[in-house]
């Protein structure tokens, strides 16, 4: 199968757990209905995004959030990547993305590897290493479409990232992530059109919708672009749902039209680090 339907849901989250699970059903239930094979929620939907919230809404899995999230997959025979949610596991905390394939069942698990620690003074200090600990491996999952791979929010920054799940055979990234009103507006789309046109594959975005009255404001802007490195699809700030038709013979052409990725000289360019400057 060649050609898929994406679905965004840019949710607007809030501080009750239960109702941010059942908004999360709502939407699940409406992308699926208007024919959105795979669906992706945004990172921390169960929880407000804060390293003071962390601890207190942290679920082990299987907990309450993985198990909705498995039902509504099954429900409605679809792949739900489960945005992300604070992850209990013995005394440590994760950012973690959870995957639930067409039958419910865990078809992947990535938590977050890049921890998002930065001092840009007067305007944002946040330092999730203060609550959470750093992930340590790539998730990649097959679909009947194909190869997807997880990234989480600051992850996007990281190039090295994004080009394993390339060189694994992942022709989509879909990257939760919740950028903020200092670094969304220049960075967000930037980022992910660059690992778009470097890797070409499509990549998407999910953000939550933007809350005002939050302690952390989400740039919103949940984003579809593609192996060429346009956007196909993007929302506003506002709740709502993107849709994104996926044509995946896209990748193969822009892989043949510009073949960088057969050009690459990986050999010299280690042989070039290894050298001692002049
Ligand atoms: O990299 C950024 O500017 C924002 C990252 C972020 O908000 C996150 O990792 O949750």
């Amino acid at each position: 199968m060649s050609r898929f339907r994406l679905a965004l849901l840019q949710m607007l989250v809030s501080r009750h757990k239960q109702e941010n699970l059942a908004h999360a059903r709502e939407l699940v239930s409406r992308a699926a209905q208007n024919g959105a094979q795979l669906v992706s929620l945004p990172e921390c939907f169960n929880c407000p995004y804060g390293t003071q919230y962390f601890g207190e809404y942290a679920e082990t899995v299987p907990g309450e959030t993985s198990t909705t999230i498995a039902a509504l997959a099954a429900e409605h025979r679809i792949t739900i990547i489960g945005g992300s949610i604070p992850e209990r596991s013995g005394d440590r905390l994760f950012n973690t993305s959870l995957v639930f394939g067409p039958d419910g069942k865990l078809c992947g698990k990535f938590r977050k590897m890049h921890l998002f620690d930065i001092d840009i003074p007067g305007k944002i200090t946040f330092k999730e290493s203060e609550t959470l600990s750093p992930g340590e491996e790539l998730t990649d999952f097959t679909t009947p479409f194909c190869k997807v791979g997880i990234a989480i929010c600051y992850d996007l920054r990281f190039p090295e990232l994004t080009r394993l799940y390339a060189d694994r055979g992942c022709h989509l990234l879909v990257c939760p992530g919740a950028f903020n009103m200092t670094t969304g507006p220049v960075h967000w789309e930037l980022l992910q059109r660059a690992r778009a046109v470097d890797n070409q594959m499509f990549v998407a975005t999910v953000s939550p919708a933007r809350d005002e009255t939050a302690s952390y404001v989400a740039w919103g802007h949940s984003t579809v672009s593609s192996p060429w490195g346009d956007v196909v699809a993007k929302a506003g700030h506002g709740e709502e749902i993107v849709y994104a038709d996926i044509d995946l013979n896209r990748v193969e052409e822009v892989r043949r039209q510009i073949p960088v990725r057969i050009q690459r000289r990986c050999e010299l360019y280690h042989s070039l680090a290894a050298a001692k400057p002049q």
